[in-house]
């Protein structure tokens, strides 16, 4: 069983426009709403993959509201906590050449008790399913939480006998590496170059990068490197995969698609697992907002993946 932890969801509007002139009024040409944040996306992916996932989230005000709603389309199953603020509306806006730009709001702030009791409902859904299970928590952090807040959660994942995957990046990231209660972390290129303190250029850089934060005690770090594919380091071995070029119709969530993907084929071993992510990633990519891809529209044969490869190789030529 996979569950997902967001404890700063979103309800994700996106605008359409020709241009985004700034300091103008723009008209949209057209507008979706979908259910967001990085662990309810996660959810959604695997969700649309038939792969059974529970998303845990803090739920308030209306958009919190039509957050829950939205996701109870979308055939996963949803633990929402109910909290005093308002749930955040994060803004999209994509233009005719593909750019994206994205407004996140910081979110509502949780109380200790809230906070507390989100880490609850994870522990519950934990009980009640004793099989393997991995907790994704993922996404930023709101005030109130405090940056320890996956730690606390990789402490409850230990008491479970569960496997914790984050996603997150900054102060939030930082602690749960140092306590070392991450099995899996996703970031991508840029939240690990700031996670080392050094800029990363090449794979070797990457991959040092990468090593250095398993030294705490995390066996994997799957490395998203946008239009460069990503990167999956373990502390003996290496291995990237990407294709061809693609348009983007919006990036947003492409992450959170690419985690989904490399959960859902973990258990056929690192090549196959690091195929499907990437797969899932280009698939989300060619979606608009904050889609995330159906069976039919992943392609796996698409994706090459190469062992070992040259540490010399620029992330940019990859
Ligand atoms: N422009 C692109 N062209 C092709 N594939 C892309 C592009 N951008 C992203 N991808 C695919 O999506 C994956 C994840 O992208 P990225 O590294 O941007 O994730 P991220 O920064 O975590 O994104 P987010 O936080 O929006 O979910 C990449 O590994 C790649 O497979
Ligand atoms: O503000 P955070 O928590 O870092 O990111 C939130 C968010 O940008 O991440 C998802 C895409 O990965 C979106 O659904 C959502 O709006």
């Amino acid at each position: 069983m996979i569950l997902t932890l967001t404890p700063n969801p979103s309800l994700d509007r996106t605008f359409e426009v020709d241009d985004l002139a700034v300091g103008e009024v723009v008209r949209a040409t057209a507008t979706r709403k979908d259910p967001g944040g990085k662990g309810v996306n996660v959810a959604r992916a695997l969700g649309a993959n038939a792969v059974p996932a529970t998303a845990v989230l803090p739920v308030g005000g209306a958009d919190g509201a039509q957050l829950v709603d939205l996701l109870a389309t979308s055939g996963i199953t949803v633990a929402p906590v109910r909290v005093g603020g308002e749930t955040r509306s994060n803004v999209t806006v994509v233009d005719a050449a593909g750019r994206t730009t994205k407004l996140n709001a910081p979110g509502t702030a949780l109380t200790e008790a809230e906070a507390t009791a989100l880490l609850d409902a994870v522990a519950a859904a934990l009980g009640a399913q004793p099989d393997d299970r991995v907790v994704v928590g993922a996404g930023s952090l709101p005030a109130g939480a405090g940056d320890d807040f996956y730690v606390r959660l990789g402490q409850v994942c230990a008491r479970a006998g569960a496997r914790l995957a984050l996603d997150t990046s900054g102060a939030p990231l930082a602690a749960a590496v140092a306590a070392g209660v991450a099995s899996l972390v996703k970031p991508n290129d840029e939240e690990l170059a700031e996670l080392a303190g050094r800029e990363l250029r090449t794979v070797g850089d990457v991959v040092a990068a990468a090593r250095d934060v398993m030294r705490a005690g995390v066996a994997q770090a799957l490395v998203s490197l946008g239009s460069h594919g990503a990167l999956l380091v373990t502390p003996e071995r290496t291995w990237w995969a990407g294709g061809p070029p693609l348009v983007p119709l919006s990036t947003v969530g492409a992450g959170d698609s690419t985690l989904a993907g490399y959960l859902s084929a973990a258990h056929l071993g690192p090549r196959q697992a690091l195929r499907t992510a990437v797969a899932w990633g280009r698939a989300a990519v060619l979606l608009p907002g904050s889609g995330v891809p159906a069976p039919a529209q992943i392609h796996p044969d698409d994706v090459q993946v190469v062992a070992e490869p040259d540490p010399t190789t620029a992330v940019e030529e990859l």
